[in-house]
């Protein structure tokens, strides 16, 4: 009786969506207004990867040497906000949303997240945020797909051409070279992509998306869509 009731009383139950795919392929744009939309929390996993090599820069540790990196991992306490419209990052208590995206923490974060125990510890992270989404969460990065959230209810991985992505970065740093930029996102994708701990990779169940001939608005309602679907058993 107890379990009908409870049953009868609860709402939806929460969506788990997981975005992957390299860099400017939209991922943060798209996952933001998804989440916005359904109503659902929003996780920007890169943003937890810049903070932590944020705070690594800052306080001087050798990003060429893994075990220094590994011995600082488990230090900063960071914490993630999860409101679509406003998300936040903070590292012991500091607001890093600006530093975080300077070309110098851009240039470091693959080195840093390349080291296990990073990996670990922001693993762990995401995963107790994710768990405490009540209507759920969309959550973008890299392995989210693959080891973060392997049972995610959908996957999506996001694709689009280097000459387009290489633009749409350009034209958010101001005055960015496009070829410069273009270099310095296939250098990252590569670190990304050949690390050993959770590479940047489509999982096997993934919706891949090429978004390289569509707008972003194409791309919010595309996966808005697929979410509907699923939320509707087809
Ligand atoms: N389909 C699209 N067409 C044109 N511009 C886009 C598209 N998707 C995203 N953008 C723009 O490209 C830039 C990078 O997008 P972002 O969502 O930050 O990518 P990612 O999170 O994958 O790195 C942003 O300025 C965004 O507005
Ligand atoms: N799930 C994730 C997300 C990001 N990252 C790392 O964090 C970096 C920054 O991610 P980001 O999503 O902010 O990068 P952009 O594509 O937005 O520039 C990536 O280049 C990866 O090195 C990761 O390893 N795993």
């Amino acid at each position: 009786m107890e379990s009908v009731e409870k049953t009868a009383a609860a709402g939806p139950a929460p969506v788990i969506v997981a975005i992957d795919g390299p860099s400017g392929t939209g991922k943060s744009s798209t996952s933001k207004a998804v989440a916005a939309q359904l109503g659902l929390s929003y996780l920007d996993t890169g943003a937890q990867y810049r903070a932590i090599t944020w705070w690594m820069v800052a306080g001087g540790i050798d990003l060429t040497d893994p075990s220094a990196i590994a011995a600082a991992a488990g230090k900063p306490e960071i914490v993630s906000g999860t409101d679509p419209s406003a998300p936040t990052i903070t590292v012991d208590g500091t607001d890093v949303a600006g530093p975080i995206r300077t070309p110098e923490v851009t240039s470091k974060v693959s080195a840093v997240s390349a080291v296990p125990e990073v990996r670990t510890r922001i693993t762990e992270l995401q995963r107790s945020i994710a768990a405490a989404a009540e209507l759920g969460i969309v959550v973008e990065g890299r392995d989210i797909g693959t080891t973060v959230l392997p049972d995610a209810d959908l996957k999506i991985f996001l694709t689009a051409s280097p000459e387009a992505r290489a633009a749409r970065r350009s034209g958010e740093l101001k005055g960015a070279d496009v070829a410069t930029t273009r270099e310095a996102l296939i250098k990252r994708d590569a670190a990304d992509s050949s690390r050993k701990t959770s590479p940047l990779a489509k999982a096997a169940d993934a919706v891949e998306v090429d978004t390289t001939e569509l707008t972003l608005q194409q791309v919010i309602e595309c996966v808005v869509t697929l979410v509907e679907e699923k939320r509707a058993g087809k």
